[in-house]
């Protein structure tokens, strides 16, 4: 009996958030990184389903970078990054859509559906069905000056940028109860592909649906200072000092960069968790705790626009 009321108590303590963000938007950046392993992967899966069955809009966007790696590898071309921006030819390019809208999308949707019940789907989409991310090719000296860091010589080919998203169509999908789940491939003015990194485009999916939360689902416990420890608020000036000292680097740049970018456009939390820690998700949402960084903005939540309910 004890066990029992214990467990009523814990569903109990969940309330507050629920009803805190029942209707509100969450995008999840489901990183590449954060895959590793199948238990993991299914309870990634149910806590979406989870959070959808409580009211909370879930929209998945995905990323795939290992998996593109090892893709190229098998064909014989050694992946090359940029500042965490993959160098992308016309060949790449063809293997990162494949990876990314062909084998990683469809297999996210297909493991959200196997525990979605009757009521609760996953949509499967690329940033060219309906138009959903019109893009354009990376403006690189804006990225890496935005960064504070000097931007490279080398052209990243067909590495691009969110220009526009179309909200209708996810807002559409959002309040007939779908889960969308997003592959970050844009498509440009000549109906040519984008490889657009997975971070930015959870970004300005979050800034233009004015979600309340983003949440990066990552292979770290969270943002490390220079002695490795995990940084449990980041502010813009710590990160940018962290940017130029080297500390943040890599695939952690976008990261950051879509982090700030996203509480200046108006999404009201971001955080950046540990998605080898099962049920990652669930203690982020549903503790005072948290889990891994919560990156904030200089901002007073009365300085920005309240988030909005579907
Ligand atoms: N300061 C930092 N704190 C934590 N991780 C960092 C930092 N700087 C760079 N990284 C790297 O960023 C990686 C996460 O980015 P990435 O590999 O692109 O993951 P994802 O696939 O989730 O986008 C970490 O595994 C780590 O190697
Ligand atoms: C331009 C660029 O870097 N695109 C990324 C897209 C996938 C991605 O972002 O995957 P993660 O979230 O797992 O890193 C890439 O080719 O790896």
């Amino acid at each position: 009996m004890e066990e029992l009321i214990y467990r009523a108590k814990i569903l109990q303590s969940a309330l507050p958030y629920i009803r805190e963000f029942y209707g509100k938007v969450f995008v999840i950046k489901y990183g590449g990184s954060a895959m590793v392993e199948e238990g993991l992967r299914d309870s990634f899966a149910r806590d979406v389903v989870l959070l959808s069955y409580v009211g909370i809009k879930v929209v998945v966007v995905h990323g795939g970078g290992p998996q593109i790696s090892k893709t190229l590898e098998k064909m014989g071309i050694k992946p090359h990054f940029v500042g965490g921006m993959r160098k992308t030819d016309q060949e790449t390019m063809h293997v990162v859509e494949m990876v990314l809208s062909g084998d990683i999308n469809k297999d996210i949707v297909a493991l959200i559906n196997t525990h979605s019940g009757k009521k609760v789907y996953a949509v499967g989409l690329s940033g060219r069905d309906g138009q959903l991310i019109k893009a354009r090719k990376l403006d690189k000296v804006r990225y890496f000056r935005e960064l504070g860091l000097e931007p490279p010589e080398e052209d990243l080919g067909f590495v691009g940028e969110v220009e526009e998203v179309n909200v209708e169509l996810l807002r559409t999908l959002l309040e007939k109860g779908y889960i969308p789940v997003i592959a970050p491939v844009g498509v440009g003015d000549e109906g040519e592909a984008y490889n657009i990194n997975a971070d930015l485009v959870a970004c300005e999916v979050a800034a233009a649906l004015k979600a309340e939360k983003i949440i990066f689902m990552t292979d770290t416990e969270g943002i490390k200072d220079a002695e490795g420890r995990v940084i449990p608020t980041l502010t813009p000036d710590e990160a940018y000092r962290l940017i130029k000292e080297g500390v943040i680097k890599g695939g952690m740049l976008p990261k950051v960069k879509s982090a700030l970018r996203s509480l200046a456009m108006g999404v009201r939390k971001v955080h950046i968790i540990d998605g080898r820690v099962p049920h990652a998700i669930l203690l982020e949402v549903f503790t005072d705790e948290g889990i891994g960084t919560e990156v904030v903005s200089t901002l007073s939540p009365q300085d920005t626009e309240p988030s909005v309910r579907i």
